[in-house]
């Protein structure tokens, strides 16, 4: 359903994604681990057209991406949740998530009920300011406001970044629910192997700027995690 063909990527004079050939199923949840540095980010910067590409191909279904503008990503039906969150520290938790409203095909109007269903702080939290919440928080918020443009493709950089382990399991609770009982593809940049393991049914690990292995989770052995993962 994604493809990346050939994918290369350069910060000035720096090469990061190097011939990158990647594939992402519909309907599952695709974890894409590596160290630090491997180009994890650079790729999904890349996907959501944040990044230009300095050669090859990425798509969406038969949609060649690299004609679309970043700003037109979103309509295709892709939600992205960035490393840092990137919500709005002055805009209420309503507005924030408002954001989403006009990518949605059916424009509706209000924030869909699911939302508060799935993160029932951000209903207690409406008129509280973005800046407000905890990290936490505020990553609900972020994945909040993804799902509220309704997507069919959700991308998560990290969301476990420096949360505390009882958020860490909702939002785990959330991925899994919405990939498993509601088909949503998912793809999750995340370091940590127990939360990629959990919630992961695929994985793509990434060593300098290329996909070296992919499989079903089932088959993450110790012998790849020594080889790819461990510091
Ligand atoms: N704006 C930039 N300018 C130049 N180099 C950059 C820039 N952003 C990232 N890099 C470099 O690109 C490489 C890949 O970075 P990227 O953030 O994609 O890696 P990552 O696998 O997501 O790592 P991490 O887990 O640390 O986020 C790194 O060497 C990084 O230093």
């Amino acid at each position: 359903m994604i493809t990346f063909q050939q994918v290369n990527q350069l910060y000035g004079g720096t090469q990061i994604l190097w011939n990158l050939d990647l594939e992402i199923r519909k309907g599952s949840c695709t974890c894409i681990m590596g160290r630090n540095g491997v180009g994890k980010t650079t790729l999904l910067k890349c996907l959501m057209g944040l990044l230009p590409v300095a050669a090859g191909e990425i798509c969406l279904g038969d949609t060649v991406l690299n004609k679309v503008s970043a700003e037109q990503r979103p309509y295709l039906g892709i939600g992205y949740v960035p490393q840092g969150r990137e919500i709005f520290p002055m805009l209420t938790v309503e507005e924030n998530l408002r954001l989403g409203l006009p990518v949605r095909q059916d424009k509706a109007r209000q924030i869909p009920d699911k939302i508060f269903e799935l993160f029932p702080v951000l209903g207690d939290m409406l008129k509280r300011r973005g800046g407000d919440l905890s990290g936490g928080q505020q990553q609900q918020l972020a994945i909040g406001r993804a799902l509220v443009m309704e997507p069919t493709v959700l991308i998560l950089d990290e969301p476990n970044e420096g949360i505390q382990p009882n958020i860490v399991r909702q939002i785990g609770d959330v991925i899994l629910k919405l990939n498993e009982t509601e088909g949503l593809t998912v793809i999750l940049v995340e370091q940590k192997l127990g939360f990629a393991r959990r919630v992961g049914k695929e994985f793509r690990l990434m060593e300098k700027g290329r996909v070296v292995a992919s499989d079903t989770m089932d088959k993450l052995s110790d012998q790849l995690i020594k080889q790819h993962l461990a510091v």
